[in-house]
This record gives C-alpha cells, structure tokens and sequence, in this order.
C-alpha cells in the first residue's frame, strides 16, 4: 500500500490549518513536516511551537523530517509536540544509534534519512532499530527542486538490505517527487511518497494525490 505524505514545506504558511486540512480531505495518509536550521541546510523553517500547534488540525501521522545539526538538543522537544515520526539524517548524527534510541525513549517511531550522496551501508547496522528509511532524492534545503534519478538504485539497495534482514520498514522517498517520478521509486520499492510542490500547486489537492497514487498503480 503506497502512502502520501504532502510536505507542508510548499504550502501557505498563512492558511497552515486550512492547507492541511486540504490534504487530509483529498486523501493524504501523513502530512510531512520539514525542519531546517540554517545550518545543517541553507534554509530555515520551523520548530516545534509549529508542530504543536498543527497537531490538533489533523487526525494523520505527523511525519517530521529534521534537518538539522545535533538533533538530540532538540528531539524530546519535537516528541512532546506530537511528532509521531522523527527521521534524523545520518550525517548530522556521530553517534547514530544512540539518536534512534532517543527518539524511541521519547515514544516516536525513528527514521534515517540519507543525502543522494551518502551510501546506504551507512545504515546496515541500524536497520534492526528504525522503522523508516528516507532517501532524499534532491538535496535537502528547498521544495521545488528537480528529482535525481541516480537515486533510484539506492531505493532496490535498501529494500534489499530489508530484506536480508528479514526487517519490516517504510522505505520512503523525499524531493521532486510527482506523477513522473513517483512510479520509478514505487518500482524500486519505496512505499512513502512525499510531495511538496507537487501537491500544494495543484488548487485541486484530491486529484493531485489521486493523480499520483494511480501513476503507481499502473
Ligand atoms: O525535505 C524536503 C526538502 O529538503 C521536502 O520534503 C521536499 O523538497 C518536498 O518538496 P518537493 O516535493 O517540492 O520537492
Ligand atoms: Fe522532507
């Protein structure tokens, strides 16, 4: 079952409450959240007075996707905001498994995401701990942006690590994603389909996200 998670990253800000609740009625299944810090990325965002304050607009998972440098000072606080997912990227993280226990202890489910660059055997020895792989297919920092097809193995790659591991996981997938590129990753194995501009420039959000869940079922 293929899930949809708009990023609110391209939404309107002014209108976040009525933005998500667009989505929510046009069939989404997450709504995904994009922290930024100026730092780690070129871009800042926002923090968790943001997340606590959308949590009661929406009955969907929040799925937070922190770009962020040393996200341990931050991740209790992202928890008790209402994340029900954190994902940390693993080059922000020295000592990863300890972050994915952290989000744990805190009552998330924990993801890791991975920069097009970085290689997937950077998580060969955490896979037994998370319940979430991101691969980003742009580099983080911006919606909007063009997909990397040269990803795409990196998909087969973790499903395959999955599999050896005989580990259940969403295997999803961040950036340029839309009714062209989205079957290619399905195809690969992702099951988690963020999208940004995708979704949020098309006024009709339903047949967005309609339009990408039947690019899959072909
Ligand atoms: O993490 C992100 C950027 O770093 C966003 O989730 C992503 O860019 C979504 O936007 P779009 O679908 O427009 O590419
Ligand atoms: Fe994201």
């Amino acid at each position: 079952m293929i899930r949809i998670a708009p990023s609110i990253l391209s939404a309107d800000f002014a209108r976040l409450a009525e933005e998500i609740r667009s989505v929510e009625e046009g069939g989404a299944d997450w709504i995904h959240v994009d922290v930024m810090d100026g730092h780690f990325v070129p871009n800042l965002t926002l923090g968790p007075p943001i997340v606590a304050a959308i949590r009661p607009v929406t009955k969907l998972p929040l799925d937070v996707h922190l770009m962020i440098t040393d996200p341990d000072r931050y991740i209790p606080a992202f928890a008790e905001a209402g994340a029900d997912l954190i994902s940390v990227h693993v080059e922000a993280c020295v000592h990863l498994h300890r972050t994915i226990q952290l989000i744990k202890e805190q009552g998330a489910k924990a993801g890791v995401v991975l920069n097009p660059h970085t290689p997937v055997d950077m998580i060969r020895h955490v896979m037994a701990e998370v319940d979430l792989v991101l691969l980003m297919t742009v580099n983080p920092g911006f919606g909007g942006q063009a997909f990397i097809p040269a990803v795409v193995p990196k998909i087969r790659e973790v499903a395959r690590l999955a599999n050896e591991q005989n580990k259940a996981i969403d295997i999803e997938v961040d950036g340029g994603v839309n009714a062209k590129t989205a079957p290619l990753c399905v195809e690969a194995g992702a099951n988690v389909l963020v999208a940004g501009s995708a979704i949020y420039n098309d006024p009709d959000r339903a047949a967005a996200i309609r339009a990408l869940r039947e690019a899959c079922a072909k």
